[in-house]
C-alpha cells in the first residue's frame, strides 16, 4: 500500500511563520514544501547554503521561503539567527528537525562521540527553542520536536540518540506545562523507517531487509510526506489542544519488535 498524504485544507497554514531546523534535506525539506504548500512561510535553518536554497526552489511559492546558514550546536549562531527571523516574520511554529546519530554498540561510543550526538539531538534542540520562546509567546505559537520510533522502548545501536531524544520528551513535557501559560504548546512525532538518503547512506541493506520487513507491522516505511502532513496538523486548529504528546509514525513499529540498528537484534 502506498501512503496518500494530503488530507489538510489548501490553507491550513495561511498566515503561519515557521522555523524548521535541517530544512535542506529529508524529512526536513518534505515539511517544509508541505507548510509552504499550506500557506505557511518557512525560514529553513542548516549548515548548507546549496541544498537549503534547493528546497527554496521546489517550493510551491518561493517568495514565502528563506533560510539561514547555522550550525545548531554553535549557541551564539542559533540566537542571532532565530533572533533575526523573529525580529522578521514573528515565530508561530518551531520544529526541531536537525539531528541524527551514528550506529554503534554503547561499548563502541567514546566520550567525544557521546558528546557530539548529545550535543546535536538535545543541547541544540533547547538552544533553539529558548531562543524562539519569546517569538513563540509572542504568537501563541507551537514546537514539534522530530523523535524517534520506539524511543521509550529503547533501540540496539542507538544508545546515544536514544538518550538524547528521551531528554527532548521530557523537555518537550516540561515545556508543555511551564509554556502553557503563554498558549504555547510543544509536541513530538516520532517516524520510523523513512528512506531518506541520510538514513540509506548509514544503514545499506539493514534498513529493508530488517527495520521494515522484520521492524515494521505494516511492512512498509514511512513517507517523509507523511510526517509532513503530522506536523502541519500540529501546528494548525486542529491541534490547539494538543501537548506533551509522543505521537509515533511508523507503522507500528513501536509495539512490534522494534527497530534496532544492530543486525544481531534480528538475527
Ligand atoms: C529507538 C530506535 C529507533 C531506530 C530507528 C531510527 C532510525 C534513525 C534514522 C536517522 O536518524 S536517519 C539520519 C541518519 N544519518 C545520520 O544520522 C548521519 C548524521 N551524522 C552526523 O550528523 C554526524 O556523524 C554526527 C553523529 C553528529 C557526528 O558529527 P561530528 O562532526 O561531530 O563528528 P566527528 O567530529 O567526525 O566525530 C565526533 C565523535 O564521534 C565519533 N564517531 C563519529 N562517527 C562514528 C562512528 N560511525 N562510530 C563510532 N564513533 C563515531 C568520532 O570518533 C568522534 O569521537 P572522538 O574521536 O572525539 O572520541
Ligand atoms: N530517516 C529516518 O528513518 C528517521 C529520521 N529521524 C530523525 O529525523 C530527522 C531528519 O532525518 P533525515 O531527514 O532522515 O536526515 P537528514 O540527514 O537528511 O537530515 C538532517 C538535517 O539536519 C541538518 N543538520 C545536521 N546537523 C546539523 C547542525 N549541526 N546544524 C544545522 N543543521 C544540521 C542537515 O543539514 P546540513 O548537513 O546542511 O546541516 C540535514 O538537512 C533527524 O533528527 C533524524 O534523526 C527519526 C526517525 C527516523
Amino acid at each position: 500500500m502506498t501512503a496518500r498524504t494530503s488530507v489538510l485544507a489548501d490553507t491550513a497554514c495561511a498566515g503561519l511563520s515557521a522555523l524548521v531546523t535541517g530544512a535542506g534535506s529529508g524529512i526536513g525539506r518534505a515539511i517544509t514544501l508541505r507548510l509552504v504548500e499550506l500557506g505557511a512561510r518557512v525560514t529553513g535553518l542548516g549548515r548548507r547554503a546549496e541544498t537549503l536554497a534547493e528546497t527554496g526552489s521546489l517550493a510551491a511559492d518561493r517568495e514565502r521561503y528563506d533560510y539561514e546558514v547555522c550550525d545548531v550546536r554553535d549557541t551564539e549562531a542559533v540566537v542571532a539567527a532565530v533572533g533575526r527571523t523573529g525580529a522578521r516574520h514573528g515565530l508561530g511554529l518551531l520544529v526541531n528537525n536537525a539531528g541524527g546519530q551514528f550506529f554503534a554498540p554503547a561499548t563502541g561510543i567514546s566520550a567525544g562521540g557521546w558528546r557530539a550526538v548529545i550535543d546535536l539531538n538535545l543541547t541544540a534542540a533547547f538552544t533553539v527553542t529558548m531562543a524562539a520562546y519569546p517569538f513563540l509567546a509572542e504568537a501563541g505559537g507551537s514546537v514539534v520536536n522530530i523523535s524517534l520510533s520506539g524511543v521509550e522502548r529503547g533501540g540496539m545501536g542507538m544508545a546515544h540518540s536514544v538518550a538524547a531524544r528521551s531528554g527532548i520528551l521530557g523537555l518537550t513535557r516540561t515545556l508543555a506545562l511551564e509554556w502553557a501559560k503563554d498558549g504555547v504548546r510543544l509536541n513530538c512525532v516520532g517516524p520510523g523507517t523513512v528512506l531518506t538518503s541520510a538514513l540509506s547512506d548509514e544503514a545499506g541493506r539493514h534498513v529493508h531487509d530488517n527495520l521494515v520487513a522484520r521492524g515494521t507491522p505494516m511492512r512498509r516505511a514511512t513517507a517523509p510526506e507523511e510526517v509532513a502532513e503530522l506536523v502541519a496538523f500540529l501546528a494548525g486548529p486542529a491541534g490547539a489542544m494538543m501537548t506533551g504528546q509522543l505521537i509515533q509514525i511508523d507503522g507500528g513499529a513501536h509495539l512490534g519488535p522494534g527497530l534496532h540498528m544492530l543486525p544481531e537484534a534480528y538475527a
